[in-house]
């Protein structure tokens, strides 16, 4: 019987996988399909949004008249009341995975938070913020999902559920690139077809699944959905067509 040795790469269990990005870039949408395929390979996994609040703060201004979130409390308390609700999220998202196990799939993490300061233009707080966060571990890998701020506006006018400008999309895909810690994501191409998408963040995390990971049991958990079928699982992973390069794997703990 094959024995399961967890989602791992070497002696590193896969613990945090996050997904970061711009609005509209299609984190929520590759973060679920994520932690469902993760769970299909029999690696457990929990989708968390790491929500700042911006959202629903945005609709609470709508109904009082305001034009968002911003408008309502101001730049800077959006700013700090945005930075204490994500801080709670990843704190909570974490302590529940430390205690059950599961991998946590995080749409947003602490770079979302550096890269909204500066793109909102407050820069000032970052350091305060940045001290803030420091006690969250890095994520084994952040995938860094891009697409033109133009689509990212599309994507989100066709959502309707909310609105930013294109100026703020722009400045926002800025902040990402040249955040400090931007060298060790995983930049994925997210203006593609989905599938596509997935595909290619399941290939570079194929690295954590070990050969021991088959299930005990034959059956239709024996399906995989890190490899497109039973021939190509024979693969080396940097050989499959969907990679574009070496398989990038962040500091492992
Ligand atoms: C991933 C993806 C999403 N979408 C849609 C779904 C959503 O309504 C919207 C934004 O995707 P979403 O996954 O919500 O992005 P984010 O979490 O980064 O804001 O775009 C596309 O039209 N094409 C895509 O390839």
């Amino acid at each position: 019987m094959a024995r399961s040795t967890g989602t791992r790469y070497g002696t590193a269990r896969l613990r945090t996988v996050a997904l970061i990005g711009v609005d509209g870039s299609g984190k929520t949408t590759q973060a679920h399909r994520l932690a469902e395929a993760l769970a299909a390979a029999g690696h457990p996994a929990t989708y968390h949004r790491n929500a700042g609040g911006r959202r629903w703060l945005g609709r609470a201004a709508h109904r009082l008249g305001r034009p968002d979130a911003q408008g309502l409390l101001g730049r800077d308390a959006m700013l700090l009341v945005e930075s204490v609700l994500r801080w709670l999220a990843i704190a909570m998202a974490l302590l529940g995975c430390l205690f059950t196990g599961r991998v946590a799939v995080m749409d947003r993490y602490a770079a979302c938070q550096y890269a909204s300061l500066r793109a909102h233009g407050g820069q000032r707080w970052e350091r305060l913020i940045r001290a803030a966060y420091r006690v969250f571990p890095q994520p084994q890998v952040t995938f860094l999902l891009t697409v033109p701020p133009a689509e990212a506006y599309r994507r989100i006018e066709r959502r309707g559920t909310d609105q930013e400008s294109l100026p703020y999309l722009t400045a926002a895909d800025l902040a990402y690139r040249t955040l400090p810690e931007s060298p060790s994501f995983v930049p994925i191409d997210g203006d593609r077809p989905a599938d596509q998408v997935a595909r290619e963040i399941r290939a570079h995390l194929a690295e954590w699944v070990s050969v021991d990971d088959e299930p005990d049991e034959p059956g239709p958990q024996r399906y995989r959905p890190w490899l497109p079928g039973p021939v190509t699982a024979l693969v080396p992973i940097h050989a499959l067509p969907w990679t574009t390069g070496p398989v990038a794997i962040q500091a492992r703990p």
